[in-house]
Parts: C-alpha cells; sequence; structure tokens
C-alpha cells in the first residue's frame, strides 16, 4: 500500500493548471475552478475549447486552434516563474477537442517539465458527452492514448470511455476490472472508472480504481432524488487533483474525492433546469468530510455480501497494553487493564511453533476467563477463533488472508490497522469492532513505512469516525503523550513499550490507567 502524509503535512498552498472546455451550464472548467476554490486553492485555468450545452445537449463546440491553447501554457509557464508563484503541484487535462490541441498541451508539459515543475498529471478523458455528442474527434483517440496517457498519474473514464477506449463490453463487474486493467496498458500509472453510470437501479454508486500494485472498488451512497447532476465526472477528477496536488497519495485522493462528489450531489440545487453540484466551504485542510460522504473500499465486487461483526461492549476501550506473552497478559490484567492484546510475531529469528502459539493463545484465554477482560489476538485468526478469544487485531495486509465471514460467524470482535483514508475506507466495508490508528508518534516496536500522524489528525479521525466505532491510537504512545491525546476525544490509547519495557511496570500501568479515566 502506498504510504501516506501526515494529515498535519498537507500542503494548502500549492497551485493546479486546469486545461478543459467550458461550458455555460456549470460542467467542464466551471466546475472544476468551483471545487479548486471550495478548497481555497488557486488554479491557472487554460481553455481548450468553448461548448454550448444545457442538460438537452451540446448545441456547438468551438475547439480552440492549437496555437492559442500553446500561448495559453506559455503564459502559465511565465506566471509560474515570478518568485511569489506557488509550485505547480497537480495538472488536471479535461476535454481536449482535437490532436491539435492534445500535441499543444503535450508540449506545454514539456516545456514546464523543462522549467523544473514536476506535476502530477490526471487526465479525464473527455470523449463524449452524457447526451450523447462527441467532444473529441474520433481520429484523435490514439493520439490522447499515445501522446498523454503515458503521462498520467490518473486517468479518469467514465463507462461510456473506459468502453470507448478498451473497444470492450462494460455490462459486469468483471468487465469493468478487464476494460479498466487493459486500459492501464496505456502507460498511466492508475485508472479510475467513475461508475455513476454504471448499474444505475443500485442504491450505492461503484468506483474501480486500478494500479500496478492496488485494485479497488470505492462504493458511495447514490441520491436518486437528484438526477444528473451537472459535472460530477469533472468534479471527481478535479477533486483527485486537488487532493494530488496537497500531496496525498493517489489512493487517498481517490478517496478523499469520492467523499466531495458525494458531498456535491447531495447538497446538489437544481438551478435554471439543472442539478447543480454544490461543495460550499470546505477546509484544505481535512476537506470538512462528512462521514455520511466517506466511501467504503472493497477488493471484492461492490454487491459482495458484507461481514457483520460482534460489536465490543463499550466505545472505550481505555488503557490497551499490546504485550507477547501469557504471561504479561496475566500479570496486566492483576493491575486493573481491561482490554489487551496477546501479539505473538512469527517473522522473528526464533518464531515459535504452531503447538506453542496454540498452547499460549488457549492459555491467555484462559487466564481471562470469568473476568470481563477484552482479549484480543494479533494475526493468528483461526486459533483465536478456536479457543473463543473476545477479539482479533488484523492489520491491513492480514486482511486479505483472513476469512472476515468466518470471525463474523464465531462472534469474535475484530480489531482493524489504519493510516490512510483509503485504509480507514477498507476498514469501514468491514464494518469492524474497531478501528486502530497509527503510528501516531515514531515507534521504536515495529518498522513502519507510515509518517506518524500527530495528534492533530487523530483529533480529526475522531471527529470523522465519532461514535461509528471506538478509535485507538497506537505508536511510540507514553504517558505524556496519553494525556495529550485524551483531550482528542479518542476512548483508547495502545502501547508496547511504555508499559513493558518501564522501569516499574506497575507504577506505570497505575499511572495510564489513572490519567486515562480521570475525568
Ligand atoms: C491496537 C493495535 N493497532 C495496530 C496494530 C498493528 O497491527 P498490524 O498492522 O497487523 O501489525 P502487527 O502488530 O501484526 O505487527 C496492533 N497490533 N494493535
Ligand atoms: C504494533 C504497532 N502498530 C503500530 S505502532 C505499533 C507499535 C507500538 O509500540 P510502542 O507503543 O512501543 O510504540
Ligand atoms: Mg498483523
Amino acid at each position: 500500500m502506498n504510504n501516506v502524509i501526515s494529515v498535519s503535512k498537507i500542503q494548502t498552498t500549492e497551485s493546479i493548471l486546469l486545461i478543459g472546455g467550458t461550458d455555460p451550464s456549470g460542467a467542464g472548467l466551471q466546475s472544476d475552478l468551483r471545487v479548486v476554490h471550495a478548497l481555497g486553492l488557486h488554479a491557472y485555468s487554460v481553455t481548450s475549447a468553448v461548448t454550448a450545452q444545457h442538460n438537452t445537449g451540446v448545441s456547438d463546440l468551438g475547439v480552440l486552434n492549437a496555437a492559442h491553447v500553446k500561448a495559453q501554457l506559455v503564459s502559465v509557464q511565465k506566471a509560474l516563474s515570478n518568485v511569489d508563484a506557488r509550485p505547480l503541484a497537480a495538472i488536471k487535462i479535461g476535454m481536449l477537442g482535437d490532436e491539435y490541441v492534445i500535441n499543444a498541451v503535450r508540449e506545454g508539459i514539456e516545456l514546464l517539465r523543462k522549467e523544473g515543475h514536476a506535476p502530477r498529471i490526471i487526465i479525464d478523458p473527455v470523449i463524449v458527452a452524457s447526451s450523447g455528442e462527441r467532444l473529441l474527434t474520433a481520429d484523435s483517440e490514439i493520439a490522447l492514448m499515445s501522446k498523454l496517457f503515458p503521462l498520467a498519474d490518473v486517468i479518469t473514464p467514465n463507462l461510456d470511455e473506459l468502453a470507448q477506449l478498451t473497444q470492450m463490453s462494460v455490462d459486469t463487474t468483471r468487465d469493468i476490472e478487464r476494460a479498466t486493467h487493459c486500459l492501464l496498458a496505456s502507460g498511466a500509472r492508475s485508472i479510475l472508472l467513475k461508475g455513476g453510470h454504471f448499474d444505475v437501479e443500485s442504491e450505492q454508486s461503484s468506483d474501480y480504481f486500478s494500479s500496478e500494485k492496488l485494485n479497488f472498488w470505492l462504493i458511495g451512497k447514490r441520491w436518486p432524488d437528484r438526477e444528473n447532476v451537472r459535472g460530477t465526472g469533472c468534479l471527481f477528477a478535479t477533486a483527485i487533483t486537488c487532493a494530488s496536488a496537497q500531496g496525498y497519495a493517489i489512493a487517498d485522493a481517490i478517496v478523499l474525492a469520492k467523499t466531495a462528489v458525494s458531498r456535491g450531489i447531495r447538497q446538489a440545487e437544481s438551478i435554471g433546469g439543472a442539478y447543480q453540484a454544490r461543495l460550499g466551504d470546505m477546509s484544505p485542510h481535512d476537506w470538512s468530510v462528512d462521514y455520511q460522504d466517506f466511501p467504503l473500499m472493497t477488493p471484492e465486487a461492490p454487491d459482495a455480501k458484507r461481514p457483520v461483526l460482534a460489536r465490543c461492549d463499550t466505545l472505550r476501550l481505555g488503557i490497551y497494553p499490546v504485550v507477547d506473552s501469557v504471561e504479561w497478559v496475566e500479570k496486566l490484567i492483576n493491575e486493573g487493564i481491561q482490554t489487551i492484546q496477546l501479539r505473538l510475531k512469527t517473522d522473528t529469528d526464533t518464531p515459535p511453533t504452531f503447538e506453542e502459539l496454540d498452547t499460549q493463545i488457549e492459555a491467555a484465554v484462559e487466564v481471562c476467563r470469568g473476568r470481563d477482560i477484552r482479549l484480543f489476538i494479533n494475526d493468528h485468526w483461526e486459533l483465536a477463533i478456536k479457543h473463543g478469544a473476545y477479539g482479533i487485531h488484523l492489520g491491513q495486509e492480514d486482511l486479505y488472508d483472513a476469512d472476515i465471514h468466518a470471525i463474523a460467524e464465531a462472534g469474535c470482535r475484530l480489531g482493524v490497522s489504519t493510516h490512510s483514508y483509503t485504509e480507514v475506507a477498507r476498514a469501514s466495508w468491514i464494518n469492524p469492532s474497531y478501528i486502530a490508528l497509527g503510528p501516531i508518534y515514531a515507534t521504536t516496536s515495529k518498522d513502519m513505512p507510515w509518517v506518524p500522524q500527530g495528534v492533530a489528525a487523530v483529533k480529526r479521525w475522531v471527529d470523522l469516525l465519532k461514535g461509528e466505532y471506538p478509535l485507538v491510537a497506537i505508536g511510540g504512545i507514553n504517558l505524556e503523550r496519553a494525556k495529550a491525546l485524551k483531550s482528542s476525544g479518542i476512548g483508547s490509547v495502545a502501547m508496547i513499550t511504555a508499559i513493558t519495557k518501564a522501569e516499574d511496570y506497575r507504577a506505570a500501568t497505575k499511572k495510564l490507567i489513572e490519567v486515562w479515566e480521570k475525568e
């Protein structure tokens, strides 16, 4: 999975370049600019074509002469050479119209690259309008694919465009997966199929993302009473561009963008005979995400059955030590600990045998029996089920191997690690018994590719997920940091070192419980 930037390190002052066609009724560049402005970012905009359209169709279309497009790109390049210019972090390419403009855009990007700009590139391959009119000449598709797709970090076709670009049928989820994987061969780093036009009778609106390393469906709510909201495809691609410009990994940018599309449709207003997406003001720091707009993510088909996992008996799991032996479990529950994890790793120089794991897990469950203790078993989900543990803790990679339905059927709780928007969306599909957020601070107990998130990010997660799941913060947490985290509203803090490496583990545990439980 991609690394993620810390939410507290996102950029809010980068600039974006939008290239596309105008639409007097609100889609195209007009829609793109609304997204950028809702987030308080700065955009340069280069017009490639002028369209006359409404929700009844396209009545006129003029593609600009390529020289005019190139001249606009040169002006942007000059603006960017000023000392007070904000760095160009991302480019969104929308409607281009013909191959002359495609060539001009390619040259413009090369010029910007020569000047040292290294923006991310998001291409919305605008080929056909929703009403059916072509917005790119038929003989220009090859130019779009050969000249621009290889530069793209993401391409965002809708259903018709995916079918058109791959010449494949896209009637089922399997068709979409196949066609999307096929389009990856164009050289783009990733593809996002915008699924607004797929399975329109469904209560869900599902998009499919594919890259070399990661494939998933992203599932959002559909709003059937908001028909044909204008410019949502543009909104999606532009929102991805904004989040990319802020430094988010592409998958996280896509999850955030999906929240913006849902928000825009949920708040849409009918103006002049057509629904217009409405974002309102959004904080560039957390995009003012509302959980009702937050998507679910799954590598399985969007209609796959979701597990129904047992709930924890509380939203506040309290001080949560993570330990590596039954002895530690016993010692700490004797000190008043009520939530604890047995973490027996097998990737060590002297890994435990299967029999040893079996014996230890059975013994840990036995030690907790009849004592109202929430004992979570890390990784070894089959043994946890076998011995009737209260719960299991799994990381994101573990989720691919584990049988989540078997865990649910056994009545076992499941806590899931997360480090990013993508992983929270993945966890949300599973509807886990708790969500762990980490690393909050740097940790010496585990090699982590993730940047520590800090207290401000925990506060944002609490605000986003409040009441939905018990939340657990982990990574480098000691007494002082637990005090700082308490104000975030999180219900639990997990730790290894602060207890198991403490000079006096009894005193350390007592103090942590005291601080956490103090009103
Ligand atoms: C409470 C809690 N949060 C996160 C983790 C990490 O789990 P995972 O990502 O599976 O890594 P390992 O612990 O297996 O190395 C955890 N164990 N507990
Ligand atoms: C297992 C794990 N997962 C995320 S951070 C971490 C280690 C936490 O240990 P410590 O409390 O010593 O930083
Ligand atoms: Mg694990």
